[in-house]
């Protein structure tokens, strides 16, 4: 079906093999969440006149209320109890909660982290004084179960994948609302499937190896280093240099920010709508309360953004196919226009991808520049193996040859992992592999509903997996390191970022250009670094650092 223009059969595909487009309508909204622009959320309706006949009714109707909550509260204790036996599940142990029914002590907590920006300390320090991988919360009223076991994230990746779901996290509970956006990202099932298939070809293609892409915009960033020496902030040029080349990666259309500054404020209000984002998602249950105007604001930028882009992109479809031309676009919303025509699905799809995309690859390559300026020996040794390639032109197989390259790189994801949680709920009774019992290695039972958090950030720094020097950077470790599902920085299964051979082959260009040309890159900040969370940790004070060039190089 893609790469044909026939209009028609295409509606066909969309419309009757996909009926769950239809069955998903997101017009079916309630009053006052339609007032606000968000879609149904799973509230139920209240009565505009409450009357309170009397006192005694009011209390009478007070006692029922707490005698059924906690009556409900043991049945389903005892519930859970009885399946974790009946699924030959060990228990698991529970934090211990000043407030058990909504776990607000747990909730405070981490937002306070969070102000701090102590959030991975945080992480850290809770896991520590459970003294175990996995242990269970309530969070806002949701049991949540927390676990740093790479077997538990590996099952629910793959053999138990069907089980976990993103779409009631995401989706069902309007955390992705605004947008009224349905993509990859955020749909599981049917809806899941059509989504990937339609992202598939555009990224298992061998579009990104192509280099050339990449050369224009890398040519403008290292023209942006200082070459006095002077200290500069090398993580907003890679947020421009991130978001020229995405533009045309996703829309066909380079917003050229490193020539045009003002440009990178899409990105701006795109790291905003993260950062609400990531707040809607905690909120979990109360999620209906998040009412946060700046946030509603730069939802609407980045939606115009999108439209602008849809309607441009459907507009020049229908001109090559009335002209009979090809268009020799080959971005990935070109690739969808093809298949699909409707605006508000194309936003969706297309956001769905834009969203995941924004500020990683920039990050992680402002991550290595931060471990690699503390590094000058690690610094030398790349650029040595670099320089051994020649004057020629990189290419994707040459930048794949650099095994030294990749090491530096898998140690910048495993300090910094991009994707710190893996977090799904359960869409069934289940269980996974370890975390129960006295010993901790028993499977555990997850009931249906369960949200389970596992931690990527923890693993990759855990000194049962990688040893005494685990927080060291050493990209030396992994001359022998295999550590399989212990080190899954773009996930795996199913969902795997599917994007995962772009991000390494652009983090590897830029930092071998960077090697061709500069000598030696020093650190000018002594703070230690303070992560601020995006999608991933970034360094709340930049990566300040100075380079000098090498006054031979011609590249
Ligand atoms: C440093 C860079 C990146 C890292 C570390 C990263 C990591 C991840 C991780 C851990 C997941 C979740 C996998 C899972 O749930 O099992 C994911 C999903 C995803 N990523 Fe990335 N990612 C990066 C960059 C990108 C970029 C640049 C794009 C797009 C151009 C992208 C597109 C996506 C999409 C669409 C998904 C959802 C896949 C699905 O649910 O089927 N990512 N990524």
């Amino acid at each position: 079906m893609s790469g044909t223009y026939d209009s028609g059969a295409e509606k066909l595909f969309i419309e009757d093999n996909f009926p769950v487009w239809k069955s998903y309508n997101v017009k079916n909204v309630c009053t006052s969440c339609a007032a606000r622009n968000y879609p149904e959320t799973k509230h139920s309706p209240t009565t505009s006149k409450t009357m309170i006949a009397s006192p005694h009714l009011f209390v009478s109707f007070l006692c029922l209320t707490i005698f059924y909550y906690a009556s409900s509260i043991i049945l389903s204790s005892i519930q859970y109890n009885r399946k974790t036996q009946a699924f030959g599940c060990g228990k698991i142990k529970k934090y211990r909660h000043y407030d058990p029914i909504l776990g607000l002590d747990f909730a405070l907590s981490m937002r306070k982290a969070f102000q701090e920006h102590r959030w991975l300390p945080w992480q850290k320090e809770l896991y520590r004084d459970q003294g175990v991988k996995t242990f269970t919360a309530t969070f806002l009223g949701s049991r949540m179960i927390y676990s740093a076991e790479s077997d538990n994230m590996k099952a629910m990746s793959t053999a138990k994948w069907k089980d976990f779901g993103i779409q009631p996290l995401r989706l069902d509970n309007g955390v992705t609302g605004p947008f009224h956006a349905i993509g990859v990202s955020n749909v599981d099932g049917e809806m899941w499937e059509f989504s990937r298939n339609l992202i598939k070809p555009y990224f298992t293609r061998d579009g990104y190896s192509d280099l050339g892409r990449l050369k224009v915009h890398t040519d403008r960033l290292l023209s942006l280093v200082p070459l006095d020496g002077t200290a500069f902030d090398i993580q907003p040029l890679m947020q421009r240099w991130f978001l020229d080349t995405s533009t045309e990666f996703l829309f066909g259309k380079t917003l050229n920010s490193l020539t045009y500054p003002t440009k990178v404020k899409i990105s701006i209000a795109m790291v905003d709508v993260m950062r609400g984002l990531r707040a809607r998602l905690q909120m979990a249950k109360l999620m209906f309360l998040h009412y946060d105007p700046v946030w509603l604001r730069n939802v609407q930028t980045v939606k115009d953004f999108i439209d602008a882009n849809v309607k441009s992109t459907l507009a020049e479809r229908s001109k090559c196919i009335a002209s009979g031309n090809k268009s020799s676009r080959t971005d990935l919303l070109w690739d969808m226009v093809r298949q699909v025509q409707d605006p508000e699905v194309l936003r969706g799809q297309i956001l769905a991808v834009f969203v995941p995309s924004n500020d990683t690859t920039s990050i992680l390559i402002s991550n290595a520049f931060y471990a690699l300026s503390r590094h000058p020996e690690v610094y030398s040794k790349l650029r040595k193996k670099v320089l051994a390639l020649g004057d020629q032109e990189l290419n994707f197989e040459k930048l794949r040859s650099i095994s030294y390259l990749a090491w530096v790189l898998n140690e910048v994801h495993r300090l910094y992992p991009n994707g710190i949680l893996m977090v799904r709920q359960a869409l069934t009774d289940t269980t996974l592999p370890v975390g129960g019992g006295q010993d901790q290695a028993a499977p555990i039972f997850v009931a249906k509903g369960d949200i389970v958090s596992c931690n990527r950030y923890l693993m990759h720094r855990d000194l049962d997996i990688w040893g005494p020097d685990a927080e060291e950077f050493n990209p030396e470790r992994w001359r022998e390191a295999r550590p399989m599902w212990k080190f899954v920085p773009f996930g795996g299964g199913p969902r795997i970022c599917p994007a995962h051979v772009l991000v390494m082959t652009e983090a590897s260009y830029v930092l071998c250009r960077f090697a061709q040309r500069f000598e030696k890159i020093e650190a000018k900040d002594d703070r230690p670094y303070t992560a601020i969370m995006r999608i991933g940790p970034s360094n709340m004070h930049g990566v300040k650092i100075s380079a000098v060039k090498d006054e031979k190089a011609t590249l």
